[in-house]
């Protein structure tokens, strides 16, 4: 587009532009999939504690407790089953509601209550009502209604902690003081573990610990599930690669580089994507994720700091630029085979003067630079023709590394290094 074109024009390009996403928002962290891959075990379980909400409505206060690290779907399954349990039951004349609560913003007994009540539509003065006074209203207008609600309190951990074992007991148990009363309220608490229950009476803590449902860390090959399910969501056919999908789920799997975290991989996949359209490639390259990765993983600055640092020796950083080299020719390939690498290693060597160590010394470095954590290194699996060892590097993007090594290298023909 020419300088100073009118405001139109800048709009115009901006629609005009060609974008990998088919719907953005579908990645938004606050986004609920349909679907929930590899949660299907805790989604049945919660539907056992709720279902006596539909089958024997009022008779009692249902409750879950859902437990598990960053990233693992816990508000995405709390959420989603809420949603479709209360379209099932209301399809059975029943009305159920969702109440959600971020105990991370809304910590006090008091903004607890009175955020069920806004939620459910229930006016209330502004001021001069105690928390009780609130929770019976909310109670009673329940009743006039003739409606259930699933409270939903995420990260609960803040709430105890804040607010304490009288204010947790008050919540759960305050049925108990209103007998003329059915039980239309139901809790799905949401925590990372279960260290703050020590601060509770073992009153509450049994009354908590009644239905516990528990997250674990995903696996690579369950983050490649979701992820791939994600991304036909979001992004038009063809412009995310099955390698991608694999890679990204390699970096963040439990069993891979990452801790089992999709919001983490699903950071990943959208970053790229941004990547992508701000260099106007048609699809998401390894590199674009590689990119990604470093943006949102703070160990990959670290690589940089390694190699500025000084403990690297000379053929070392003169294998790393080969493996770098061969990474930035292969845009759908996240890893080297130990071979090409080889190779470019002597080509690199005679760029720079020096004489090629020998193979045995080159897989010492390659093991080296595994250990410090500047590679990745692992046996190839099935696919590849005969065995070899495959290098990759998930660390910042190539370019930029490439630059620093090249810097270190002369730095070193130079004499600099002590
Ligand atoms: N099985 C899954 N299928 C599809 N998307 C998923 C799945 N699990 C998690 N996600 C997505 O990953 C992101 C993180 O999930 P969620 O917020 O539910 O994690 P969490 O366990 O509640 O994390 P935190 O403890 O940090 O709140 C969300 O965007 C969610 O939609």
């Amino acid at each position: 587009m020419p300088e100073g074109g009118t405001t139109r024009d800048i709009i115009e390009s901006v629609l005009e532009k060609p974008s990998v996403f088919k719907s953005r928002e579908k990645l938004d962290p606050d986004y609920v999939p349909e679907k929930l891959p590899h949660r299907e075990q805790q989604l049945k379980q919660l539907a056992m504690y709720f279902r006596g909400i539909i089958t024997d409505p009022g008779s009692t206060s249902h409750r879950a407790l859902i437990v598990g690290p960053i990233g693992v779907g816990k508000t995405a399954s709390a959420r989603r089953f809420t949603m479709d349990f209360a379209e099932i039951a209301r399809k059975r004349g029943l009305t159920l509601r969702m109440v959600y609560i971020n105990c991370h913003a809304v910590r006090t007994l008091y903004s607890v209550v009175t955020s069920i009540a806004s939620q459910l539509e229930i006016p209330m003065p502004t001021r001069g009502y105690s928390a009780r006074e609130v929770f019976e209203r909310v109670l009673e207008k329940l009743e006039e209604r003739d409606e259930h609600a699933i409270i939903i309190l995420d990260e609960f951990d803040y709430f105890i902690e804040t607010s304490g074992n009288d204010a947790v007991y008050f919540l759960v148990r305050v049925y108990d003081e209103y007998p003329m009363f059915k039980r239309r309220m139901h809790y799905i608490f949401i925590m990372r573990d279960l260290k703050h229950l020590n601060m509770l009476n073992p009153a509450t803590v049994n009354y908590l610990l009644k239905n516990v449902v528990t997250f674990q860390p995903y696996t690579v090959a369950q983050l490649y599930d979701i992820l791939q399910y994600r991304a036909e969501l979001s992004f038009y056919p063809g412009t995310v690669g099955d390698e991608v999908i694999r890679y990204i789920a390699e970096l963040t799997g439990i069993d891979g580089h990452g801790e089992g975290n999709a919001r983490q991989a699903l950071q990943i996949l959208t970053l790229a994507g941004e990547y992508a359209d701000n260099e106007g490639s048609d699809r998401i390259t390894i590199e674009h994720v590689r990119k990604a990765h470093a943006l949102v993983n703070p160990h990959a600055v670290r690589i940089q700091d390694i190699i500025l640092e000084g403990s690297l020796t000379l053929h070392q950083l003169l294998l790393l630029l080969a493996i770098i080299r061969v990474l930035r020719s292969k845009e759908t390939e996240p890893y080297a085979k130990m071979g090409e690498v080889e190779q470019e290693y002597r080509a690199v060597c005679e760029e720079f003067g020096e004489k090629p160590r020998g193979h045995t010394q080159v897989y010492e470095y390659i093991r080296d630079l595994k250990l410090k954590g500047v590679i990745d290194a692992k046996p190839s699996g099935k696919g590849v023709r005969g065995r070899t060892t495959l290098i990759g590097l998930s660390a910042a993007p190539l370019d930029i590394l490439e630059k620093t090594v090249i810097d270190a290298i002369r730095k070193f023909k130079a004499g600099d290094v002590p």
